[in-house]
């Protein structure tokens, strides 16, 4: 796949999904939810304040009565009761309404009605890029400074993504600021030990390597310019980066600087979450509804 468009042409022809919405009081999740209700891909039981609600429904001209609205007081009530209709099986995937991300995330992660497997959570990001593919990013909202296990996580939840839009054995550039290993920085010993382990088969479904800066991950031309000989510079499907701070620069640098339309998702837990920055549009978060519909299938 290379756009969206693409995606919305599998995902329509998928069984239309439930969705638990945390905190639905919000235009641009009550539009997404209104695009993806009207396409097929899903039907919603809205947690939140249920008169906000109505009022923003009513003024775009959305039509509630296929959905289910649960009233709630504040934000932790909402995240509660839509993390529980999706730990009960009452709802496919989870949604990050207008809440904070750590707000929700605390409740995924609670012990008695949370959406724990025991694998790691992580975010995992898609966007359309100017290389005629969609591109993968991870992890720009879970794991604040995820150490060698959890970036082997990480990159295994992320696969699973790239498998579904259809890349089967997905190129991971693990990023850095340099592509030589620096033994003053971490992320290049990661990279050089995650790609050695790619290497000898330790880690399968992917071909990984690293340390690759952004450039020649991602830009054929920048790859040679540089002398980087790799199965992966130029051509990454998957952009692993060192931690959180770097992955939610970029995830919003892609959003506010590049311009391209993006979707976001938590992977690793019972059912996806849809989980985009509260900033982010309606578009993104319709994509991150399709990209999720598309990971149920895990
Ligand atoms: C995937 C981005 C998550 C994020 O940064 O959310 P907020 O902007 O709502 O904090």
């Amino acid at each position: 796949m290379r756009t969206f468009e693409e995606m919305y042409n599998y995902v329509k022809d998928l069984p239309p999904k439930t969705i638990a919405v945390a905190q639905a009081a919000d235009e641009d999740v009550l539009e997404a939810i209104k695009e993806a209700h009207e396409r097929g891909i899903v039907k919603a039981i809205l947690v939140g304040d249920k008169e906000k609600i109505e009022r923003i429904a009513s003024s775009i001209l959305m039509p509630l009565k296929e959905h289910e609205i649960i009233d709630t007081k504040n934000n932790l009530e909402a995240c509660r009761e839509a993390v529980k209709i999706v730990s009960e099986g009452k709802a496919d995937i989870l949604m990050k309404g207008l809440v904070q991300t750590a707000e929700i995330l605390r409740v995924v992660l609670d012990k008695e009605i949370g959406l724990r497997t025991g694998r790691t959570l992580s975010h995992v990001a898609v966007f359309e890029s100017p290389y005629n593919r969609l591109i993968l990013l991870t992890d720009a909202a879970m794991n604040i400074a995820p150490d060698l296990k959890v970036k082997i996580d990480i990159i295994l939840n992320a696969v699973d993504v790239a498998r579904q839009i259809g890349i089967d054995a997905p190129r991971v550039a693990v990023l850095g600021a340099v592509e030589t290993v620096n033994p003053d920085m971490q992320a290049t010993l990661d990279a050089a030990i995650l790609s050695k382990m790619s290497e000898r088969g330790q880690i399968k479904g992917a071909i990984i390597d690293g340390p690759l800066a952004l450039d020649n991950a991602l830009s054929v031309e920048a790859a040679r310019h540089k002398g980087i000989i790799s199965p992966v510079a130029g051509n990454a499907d998957i952009l692993l980066v060192p931690d959180i701070e770097a992955g939610n620069m970029l995830y919003k640098a892609i959003t506010y600087i590049a311009e391209r339309r993006i979707a976001g998702i938590i992977m690793g837990a019972k059912r996806p979450i849809v989980l985009t920055s509260r900033a982010d549009s309606s578009e993104a978060k319709f994509n991150s509804i399709m990209l999720a519909s598309l990971a149920s299938n895990v």
